[in-house]
């Protein structure tokens, strides 16, 4: 297993045609140990997935550097693997297949099967190795697409709102898997979430943050030991700490945003941006 280090990294977006620039953050730095569950919360917009593409190698940074245990990011590579919010499996290929094709240069033939096999045991779908994608819910279809990543043998596993588009239900069984695969590999996992509940439910440490400017807003350690119950009192302490500073977060965004108009609209957006942290931001 590996460890992350950001150092001093910063984004900024050039827009060529009209001549302007977009900074989203600067001088980031945050070690995630190896073996650490770290989730990235904050409002929408602060650069959350821009921060883990740059760790994954689909972004540079516009300063500063990652490394994955001692090698610097430069590109995409079979040390890190990502899962996105949509599965985006090949609708033409069964699961087995789909696992398959993301390890076929890595392994023989032989070695590459019994691999995907493993894996989609890992994540309970032995029995659905021949379906295709058009027969398998969302949060299975998620399953494989982390199955996928898992195969490759990867050094860390990103995870950008893996299950942003999935019904509460599915999305707490998946919570069980996460922990239950984090337990079984050892993984170092970053994980992209605008969810509260979720980030304390899964995360040894809860990266918030905030923009303009764009940067880490603090760190909050999570102590509790898991399977974690949002009913225990020092989860829900936790929960309305984060709820607080996020909503400052999110304040600063909306008054950037609608400058005059937010005064006037300001209790009703608090009200229901209070109301539904829980789940979204
Ligand atoms: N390729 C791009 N070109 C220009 N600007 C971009 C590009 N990608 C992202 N941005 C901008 O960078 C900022 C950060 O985007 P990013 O998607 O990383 O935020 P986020 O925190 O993940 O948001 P969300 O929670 O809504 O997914 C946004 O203002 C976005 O518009």
């Amino acid at each position: 297993m590996s460890d992350i280090q950001i150092q001093q990294v910063g984004k900024t977006f050039e827009n060529k045609q009209e001549n302007t620039s977009y900074t989203v953050f600067e001088h980031i730095d945050l070690h995630v140990k190896s073996g650490e569950f770290v989730s990235l919360l904050g409002p929408s917009g602060c650069g959350k997935s821009t921060l883990l593409n740059i760790v994954a190698g689909l972004e540079n940074a516009s300063t500063g550097t990652v490394l994955v245990g001692n090698r610097e990011v430069k590109e995409p590579g079979a040390d890190r693997g990502v899962v996105f919010q949509e599965a985006a499996l090949m609708p033409w290929m069964s699961v087995l297949d789909n696992v398959i094709f993301a390890i076929k240069k890595q392994y023989s033939k032989q070695e590459a099967k019994e691999r995907a096999l493993e894996y989609l045991k890992l994540v309970h779908l032995s029995k659905f190795v021949d379906a295709y994608p058009h027969e398998l819910s969302g949060g299975m279809k998620q399953r494989v697409s982390i199955a996928r990543a898992l195969a490759m043998d990867p050094e860390v596993l990103l995870m950008d709102e893996p299950f942003g588009a999935l019904d509460e239900q599915t999305r707490s069984m998946l919570h069980k898997e996460v922990q239950y695969i984090w337990e079984q590999t050892g993984k170092t996992i970053l994980f992209v979430t605008h969810n509260i509940r979720e980030s304390i439910l899964l995360s040894d440490r809860i990266v918030l943050m905030g923009v303009r400017p764009g940067g880490i807003v603090n760190i909050y350690d999570v102590p509790m030991a898991r399977p974690r119950k949002s009913s225990d009192p020092v989860f829900a302490a936790l929960e309305e700490q984060i709820s607080q500073q996020l909503a400052g977060e999110i304040e600063k965004v909306m008054k950037e945003e609608m400058g005059d108009d937010y005064r006037s609209q300001k209790a009703t957006l608090l009200y229901s941006s209070h109301r539904n942290m829980g789940d979204h931001i």
